[in-house]
C-alpha cells in the first residue's frame, strides 16, 4: 500500500494572516466545515491566543467538526499553550502547534534569545503541550534559515519530549526545489529519533516557489505531511496552494507514489467560498481552480478536445469540483467547435453553405466581442447580418443630462433614412431616458429580452464599453450591438443596430408578400 501524505489545511490560520483576509467566528467556521467536506486531514483554525474573537472561533470549530484534527496555534509559552488546550477541549481529535524560531536571525534580532534559551523553550513548551493533548506538532520557525546542525538538536529534543509532527518552516519563501529537498532529508539523516514522528513541510510563495518547495519536500526530503491552504491564500505572497500540490501528487501518482485523502470535487467549492469570504479574487489562469483552468479559446485545441479531452486537458474538471470543461467560442475558435456548440444549442442548418455563412458572422462578431454567449449565436444564426451602407437608423447625436437627485433627461439625433429625428424622454437613468426616447420616435413596439455591458478592452475606466440589446417583434428576436467609450452612446446606437435588424426583417417580409 502508497504511503499516505496528510493534508493540513492552515487557510484559517496562516491564510487570515493576509493583509485584509480577516473572517469572522461564523465565516471560520463555515469554511471549516467546507474543508471537512473536502476531507482535510487537519483543519489549522487559528491562534487561539491571539484574541478572544479567535478563540471563539478555535472553539466553535473545534466542537462542530468531527472528521478532521482540529489545531490551534501557539507560541512557545505555557499561556498560549494553554489557552490553545481550552479551546479544543470539545474537539473529537485535536492538536496543538506550537513554534519557536531557530535561525540566528530571528533568535538574536527579534526573540533576543541565545541558542540554548531557545533549545530550552522549545523543550519547555513540549513537554507543557503534551500534557494537555497527545498531538503535538512542533515548527522552528524560519527552519529553512536555520543552522542544521543546530536544528537537529532542537528537532531531537522536542521530539524526545513527545511532538509527533515536525514541520519544517519556509517562512520566507527562500528555498529552492531541490535545496528544500535535500535539507529536509540531510535534517532527518542527522536526527537520532526522526523516525518517530511524521515530518511535514510549510512553504511560502515569496518567489513563486511554495508549490514546487512543498513536493520537493516530499519527494526528496520524505516529508509526508503538506501545509497548505485554498488559494494559496497567506501571509505576503501566499502560501503552498492545496488545490495545487493536492492535484499534483494525484495527476503524477506514478512520480510520488502517494495517497491523499482529499474529496477533490470539493475543491472548486472551497476556492469559491475562500474567494468570496476574503474578498481575494482568484486570477482566472489559476491552476485548477481559475475560471479558465480547464476552457479551451482556441480553434486548434477545441478540436481537439471535442474529439478526445485528453488532448489537452490532464485533469477532469468534474474531479475537481468543475461542472465540465469550458469551449469559449471566441475569435480563435474554429469551424468544429463552432458547429458543436449549434448541436448543443439544437440548432440544425440544413446546408455546409449556411453553416460557413453562418460560421463567417460568428468570427465577424467575435473581432467586435471579447466572448461570444450562446444567446449571441442563436440570434446570429436567426439573423441576417445588416451592413452599415444599408442601416436605416443612425446615430447623429445624443446629449444627457443626470445629476443627484434630479430625474435625468436624454435629447437623441438620430437619422431614419433620409429623414432626421429628434426625441426627448426622461428615465430611471441615463441609458433608461435614451433608449425611451428612441422609443418615442420610433414606436417599434419591441420588447427587450436583454440589455448588457461589456468592457472589449478590459482593465480600465479608457474600456470601450459595448453594449448588447436584444429585442423581440413580431416573434422575431434580434441582437443589436453598439460600442464606445460611453456607456449611454454604446447604448443608443446597440438599440437603433436591433431596430435596424428589425426593419430590414419587416422589409424583407414586406417584400415576399
Ligand atoms: C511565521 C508565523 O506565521 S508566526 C504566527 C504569526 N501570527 C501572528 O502573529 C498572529 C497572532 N498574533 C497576535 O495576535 C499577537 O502578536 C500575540 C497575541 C501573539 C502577541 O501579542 P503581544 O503580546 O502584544 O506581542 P507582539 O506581537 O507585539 O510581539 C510578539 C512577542 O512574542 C515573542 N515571540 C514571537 N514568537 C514567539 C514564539 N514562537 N514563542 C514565544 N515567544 C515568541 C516576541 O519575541 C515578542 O516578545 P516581546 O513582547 O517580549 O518582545
Ligand atoms: C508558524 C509557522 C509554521 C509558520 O507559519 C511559518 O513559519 O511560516
Ligand atoms: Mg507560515
Amino acid at each position: 500500500m502508497a504511503d499516505k501524505l496528510i493534508i493540513f489545511d492552515t487557510t484559517l490560520r496562516d491564510g487570515e494572516q493576509s493583509p485584509g483576509a480577516s473572517m469572522t467566528k461564523d465565516e471560520k467556521l463555515r469554511i471549516a466545515r467546507q474543508l471537512e467536506r473536502l476531507r482535510v486531514d487537519v483543519i489549522e483554525a487559528g491562534f487561539a491566543a491571539s484574541s478572544n474573537g479567535d478563540f471563539e472561533a478555535v472553539r466553535a470549530i473545534a466542537d462542530a467538526i468531527k472528521d478532521s484534527t482540529v489545531c490551534s496555534l501557539a507560541r512557545a509559552n505555557d499561556r498560549d499553550i494553554a489557552r490553545a488546550a481550552e479551546a479544543l477541549k470539545g474537539a473529537a481529535r485535536s492538536r496543538i502547534h506550537t513554534f519557536i524560531a531557530t535561525s540566528e536571525l530571528h533568535m538574536e534580532k527579534k526573540l533576543r534569545m541565545t541558542r540554548e534559551q531557545v533549545l530550552e523553550q522549545a523543550k519547555l513548551a513540549v513537554r507543557f503541550a503534551r500534557n494537555l493533548c497527545g498531538d503535538i506538532e512542533f515548527s522552528p520557525e524560519d527552519g529553512y534559515r536555520s543552522d542544521p546542525e543546530f536544528l537537529a538538536r532542537v528537532v531531537e529534543a522536542v521530539i524526545a519530549e513527545g511532538a509527533t509532527t515536525i514541520n519544517i518552516p519556509d517562512t520566507v519563501g527562500y528555498a529552492i526545489p531541490e535545496l528544500y529537498g535535500d535539507f529536509i532529508a540531510k535534517l532527518r539523516a542527522r536526527v537520532p529519533n526522526s523516525d518517530k514522528a511524521i515530518w511535514s513541510v510549510h512553504c511560502h510563495n515569496d518567489l513563486g516557489m511554495a508549490v514546487a518547495n512543498s513536493l520537493a519536500g516530499v519527494k526528496i526530503g520524505g516529508a509526508r505531511q503538506i501545509e497548505c491552504t485554498i488559494n494559496g491564500l497567506g501571509e505576503r505572497a501566499g502560501n503552498c496552494s492545496l488545490e495545487e500540490v493536492v492535484m499534483a501528487v494525484k495527476t503524477r501518482r506514478d512520480y510520488f507514489g502517494l495517497d491523499v485523502g482529499i474529496e477533490t470535487s470539493q475543491i472548486v467549492p472551497a476556492s469559491r467560498m475562500v474567494s468570496q469570504t476574503t474578498g481575494f479574487v482568484v486570477q482566472p489562469n489559476k491552476a485548477v481552480v481559475g475560471a479558465n483552468a480547464f476552457a479551451h479559446a482556441s480553434g486548434i485545441h477545441q478540436d481537439g478536445v471535442l474529439k478526445a479531452r485528453d488532448t489537452y486537458e490532464i485533469m477532469r474538471a468534474e474531479d475537481v469540483g468543475w461542472s465540465a470543461n469550458k469551449i469559449v467560442l471566441g475569435k480563435l475558435s474554429g469551424r468544429n467547435a463552432f458547429k458543436q456548440r449549434l448541436q448543443e444549442l439544437g440548432i440544425q442548418l440544413e446546408s455546409e453553405a449556411e453553416i460557413n455563412a453562418a460560421f463567417q458572422r460568428f468570427k465577424d462578431l467575435a473581432d467586435r466581442k471579447n466572448e461570444i454567449f450562446d444567446e449571441d449565436i442563436i440570434a446570429l444564426v436567426m439573423d441576417e447580418s445588416v451592413s452599415s451602407e444599408q442601416e436605416h437608423f443612425r446615430l447623429l447625436s445624443l446629449s444627457q443630462r443626470s445629476e443627484t437627485g434630479e430625474r435625468p433627461h436624454a435629447s437623441v439625433v438620430f437619422a431614419a433614412g433620409p429623414v432626421e429625428h429628434r426625441a426627448e424622454s426622461d428615465g430611471n437613468g441615463p441609458v433608461d431616458a435614451s433608449l425611451r426616447a428612441i422609443e418615442s420616435a420610433v414606436q417599434s413596439g419591441a420588447e427587450m429580452l436583454l440589455y448588457s455591458v461589456n468592457a472589449i478592452t478590459s482593465g480600465s475606466t479608457e474600456s470601450q464599453g459595448e453594449v448588447t440589446v436584444r429585442l423581440q417583434h413580431a416573434g422575431r428576436v434580434v441582437n443589436g450591438v453598439g460600442a464606445d467609450p460611453d456607456i449611454v452612446v454604446a447604448s443608443a446606437k446597440a438599440y437603433l443596430s436591433a431596430l435596424n435588424k428589425l426593419q430590414s426583417k419587416i422589409e424583407r417580409v414586406a417584400a415576399q408578400g
